[in-house]
């Protein structure tokens, strides 16, 4: 402490010998123009200003005087003291440039010194030439040091000769790395003739791009400049409050809290980068009359000042060589063409360690069918026949679990995952995306409410996607008119809940659920007005639905809609109903995606193939109305609980080299009305975080019906290695409605690959493993998406009766795949891999295994109360070790993935509880009534 003192002191008066020097020497500069642009720099206060320039270099004297003498030269060479007279005109270009390079006096710190805002992360500098921006910046030097700083000196009563500077980095990006030639400039210039200038740098709203450029910029950085830089938490407003007023605090340093929330600028006044903020209006007042006096002689010129600017010394080029070289560095690299969308990872030592294990309990296992052949059987005359027999359906049942459990090995073999770049994605194709349909399907307004329908359709609108290029579209297959009512009130409500969501980032977008997470207290007007809006429609939809009756002005309004009921109508006998109640094909002023309401025509005498007889008409009509070259695929009860997810499915989908084999991507099925413990095993956790990855290394997922973005024309029937069709002209989607109808109509299929090779496949209840499979088939592959934000959420059964009619719906369809045409088996054999047919075996194998578990626990028990052995005695022999290590491991084995899939110890203890009922009792469930 005493030294730094005494050191200061030293300094101090080493430093006023400098000055002294600097001061003798300036005193023989005799050129006249010389002199007077020294008066312009010092501007009466010439110690301050010979200290400034000793200051930059380390008090050296004869530096100090080069260097001073260098700036005198260039202010000369470049009629630097007349560059305030020099407007840019036209205004609009002027503008253009305030709007581009965000610099602004937001007001004074409490000393008096002028706090300068700078937005570093915004500014794009795309208005305008180089010129323009390096005039502009010298010109708001030249009026802080000859206008701001006087005016301030005055005011304070004592030399003001410096300012502070608050840079805003927030929306910083790589590609501001491409700026970087015209921030060197800047800071050359300022660097060799205004050094100095500044006290402190305050550096606010940092993101994380910025903490990984500091820690390379830093070492290379001067230790005068070093200190001069405060790097804040957050927007800074605390620790700014401390140095300077509220008023004085820079618009982008007003944020409450730590910086996550919102702008609560109001208008731009405050705003002081915008040319309407007073500083801006009285710099444009000062620069336009000082061309009226001075330079009155020439009319304005046109165009930029041409200021020469020295080559970037040595330390910006080290930065900037630096700066390069890290793009190295994927977080750096800039986009190049041949840069992947996603990459697939791989975790190879826990696969090895899995190989080994699973080779262990393969052992194991051929060593009890060993026991099972070789063992001796009880020799007692009346029962051996009998025992034999027993130990016959013992060891068929073993042989069963054990080539089931080498199955359940596919799966487990080969995992992959996917990560997805969407900043990449946003780079290379900005907002030029491929068009997106989306097919939401609902069958029933009782069992599947309207408001619930419409919260998933608003949740898909409000997608971060450009709306012109999504389209959404409900297929009602209840041809109910409450569901008719209910998206035409969310047609009016998207108006107001999808430019909300794109405002203010809102997530989830589904209304129901982000309201209620916000249930505790709304954090601004918008949201309280949106939340009212939302109440009203759900309260309107809720009573019609109770009361089955529509009101009589909506009748009114969307009479073109209603009218196409006719008195007759029933779900099971009606014509197609068909209406456009958003059009957003219409260029890219509209805010709100296009949203169409599809009811197929249904008659008794034709099948309608249920969800697939829907899908396919979908899939027809949309291509007459929007064509989306993408389709995502959503059951009713499933929002969209991530908006980024169509963006995800794209760097996939849209990847140049990996992404062209693969068909579909598919998310995973997540629910949200689920316990901790999922009393019903519902969640499926091992087969959407281990076991559908697996099938991904292997070939990719299946397709299960919803969550699910397809190529149109892949599903339409394309072969892997055809040429795709490029997508048709505008013109031709805006076809006649009567046309368009058609199309959903029941004869239409009739002597058509509809339903066999084309769209999705009928005639078994798992049509979405069945159209997977086709097109995987057909050459192509599939991919899995499972990011920790989910994509997709919905609502699981929550009863034991629910869980158990869906479980069997899908064993019994999952096991007519294996038995029909399109098995996983014959028909893919050859083309796909063993390790696919064998993952989708794990799945139709379901319901046969049924058999043996329910024979092998009955009989186990059975004979436990016989007194018949069935296992070797606990530590007697050798033969008891494979069934202990089968057992343990197996069921070990089994809690670890289930834990390392973020389930809980009784969440697995349920699964397997769950998993035996299912077994046990679905194969007689099966067989006694078949009524659905
Ligand atoms: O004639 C019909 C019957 C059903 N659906 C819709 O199909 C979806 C799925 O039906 P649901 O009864 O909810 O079946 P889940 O058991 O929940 O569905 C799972 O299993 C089905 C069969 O494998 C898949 O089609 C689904 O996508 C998948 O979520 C729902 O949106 C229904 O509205 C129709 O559009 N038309
Ligand atoms: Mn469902």
């Amino acid at each position: 402490m005493m030294s730094e003192i005494s050191l200061e002191r030293k300094m101090g008066t080493a430093s006023e010998e400098a000055v002294k020097q600097l001061r003798t020497l300036m005193e023989d500069v005799d050129d006249e123009s010389l002199r007077e642009s020294y008066r312009n720099i010092h501007q009466g206060y010439p110690t301050e200003t010979l200290l400034r320039f000793l200051k930059a270099r380390d008090y050296n004297v004869h530096k100090s005087h080069q260097m001073l003498l260098d700036c005198l030269q260039w202010r000369t060479q470049n009629e630097i003291d007349n560059i305030l007279n020099k407007p840019i005109v036209p205004v609009e270009l002027y503008r253009g440039i305030r709007d581009s390079q965000l610099v602004g006096l937001s007001g004074y710190s409490k000393e008096g010194l002028p706090v300068i805002a700078i937005g570093v992360g915004l500014s794009t500098y795309d208005k305008a030439s180089v010129h323009y921006y390096i005039q502009s910046h010298i010109q708001m030097n030249e009026y802080r040091d000859r206008v701001v700083l006087p005016s301030a000196t005055k005011k304070q009563g004592r030399p003001i000769c410096t300012c502070l500077k608050v840079l805003d980095m927030s929306g910083l990006k790589l590609s501001a790395l491409s700026q970087i030639k015209l921030m060197t400039a800047i800071t050359t210039i300022d660097d060799l003739n205004y050094p100095e200038k500044t006290e402190t740098y305050y550096i606010v709203n940092v993101p994380y791009i910025f903490s990984a450029c500091w820690k390379t910029i830093k070492p290379l950085l001067q230790e005068r400049t070093k200190k001069k830089i405060q790097v804040l938490k957050g927007c800074g407003k605390d620790e700014l409050l401390k140095v300077m007023d509220y008023e004085s605090l820079p618009h982008f340093c007003r944020r409450e809290g730590s910086g996550s929330g919102r702008h609560i600028s109001n208008g731009t006044t405050d705003n002081c980068f915008s040319l309407d903020h007073s500083f801006h209006k009285e710099l444009y007042d000062y620069v336009h009359q000082q061309a009226l006096v001075k330079g009155s002689s020439a009319p304005i010129r046109h165009g930029s000042v041409h200021v020469r600017f020295p080559e970037p010394d040595t330390e910006g080029t080290k930065i900037f060589d630096t700066l390069e070289s890290e793009k190295g560095d994927d977080r750096f690299r800039a986009v190049h063409e041949d840069e992947p969308l996603f990459i697939t990872g791989r975790r190879t030592g826990r696969v090895i360690a899995y190989r080994v294990f699973s080779a262990s309990v393969f052992f194991c296992i051929c060593w009890i069918w060993l026991y099972r052949v070789t063992a001796p059987v009880e020799v007692d005359e009346n029962r051996t026949g009998l025992v034999r027999f027993v130990w016959l359906v013992m060891l068929v049942t073993e042989i069963w679990f054990g080539l089931y459990w080498i199955v359940m090995q596919s799966p487990r073999w080969n995992p992959v995952w996917r990560f997805t770049f969407t900043d990449r994605l946003s780079r290379r194709y900005g907002d030029d995306l491929p068009r997106l349909d989306v097919f939401v399907c609902t069958a029933d307004p009782v069992i599947e409410p309207p408001l619930m329908v419409v919260n998933t359709v608003l949740s898909v609108a409000a997608l971060d996607y450009p709306p012109e290029k999504l389209a959404v579209y409900l297929s009602d297959d209840g041809g109910s008119e409450l569901t008719f009512y209910a998206l035409a009130e969310a047609a009016e409500f998207a108006k107001v809940w999808v430019p909300y969501c794109k405002r203010f980032n809102v997530e989830p977008r589904s209304p129901a659920a982000y309201l209620t997470c916000k249930a505790s207290g709304f954090d601004s007007a918008e949201t309280e007005e949106v939340a009212r809006l939302y109440k009203e429609m759900a309260a309107r939809i809720e009573t019609a639905a109770r009361l089955g009756i529509i009101p009589d002005e909506a009748r009114l309004k969307y009479g073109d809609g209603f009218s196409q009921w006719d008195s007759h109508a029933t779900r099971r006998n009606h014509g197609t109903i068909l209406q456009i109640l958003v059009d957003g094909r219409k260029g890219n002023t509209v805010t709100v995606p296009t949203l169409v309401y599809l009811s197929r025509e249904k008659r008794p005498e034709h099948h309608h193939h249920f969800k697939a007889g829907s899908m396919n008409a979908l899939i027809r009509v949309s291509s007459k109305i929007t064509c989306g070259r993408i389709i995502l695929n959503l059951d009713c009860d499933m929002y969209s609980n991530n908006s980024k997810s169509a963006r995800d499915a794209l760097c996939i989908l849209l990847d140049e080299k990996e992404g062209k084999k693969i068909a579909f991507v598919q998310f995973p099925q997540c629910f949200e009305n689920l316990t901790k413990n999922d009393l019903y095993a519902s969640m499926m956790r091992v087969g959407y975080d281990v076991e559908f990855n697996g099938l991904d290394g292997n070939g990719g997922p299946l397709y299960i019906g919803t969550g699910c973005f397809h190529r149109r024309d892949v599903i339409c029937g394309r072969k892997y290695g055809e040429v795709e069709v490029e997508e048709e002209e505008e013109s031709e989607y805006i076809s006649e409605t009567e046309m368009i109808k058609a199309l959903a109509s029941c004869t239409y299929e009739e002597n058509s690959q509809w339903g066999k090779e084309m769209g999705v496949k009928y005639g078994c209840p798992a049509e979405d493993v069945i159209t997977g499979l086709g097109i995987k088939c057909r050459g192509w592959k599939s991919a899995y998406l499972n990011p920790k934000k989910k994509a997709f959420v919905g609502v699981a059964p929550t009863n034991l009766h629910q869980m158990l009619v869906q479980q069997r719906r899908w064993s019994e369809g999952n096991f007519q795949v294996l038995l029909s045409v399109y098995s996983p088996v014959w028909y893919g054999q050859g083309k796909i891999g063993l390790g696919l047919i064998l993952g989708y075996c794990c799945y139709c194998l379901w319901a046969p295994s049924s058999v043996p578990v329910l024979i092998y626990s009955v009989l186990t028990s059975l004979c436990l109360l016989k007194g018949i052995p069935l296992f070797p005695k606990v530590w007697s022999s050798w033969w008891f070790i494979p069934f202990g290590y089968v057992t343990v491991a197996a069921n070990a084995y089994s809690l670890v993935e289930f834990l390392w899939c973020g389930g809980t110890l009784r969440g697995w203890w349920n699964e397997q509880r769950t998993w035996l009922y299912r077994r046990t009792s679905s194969f007689i469930e099966d067989a006694s009534d078949r009524d659905s």
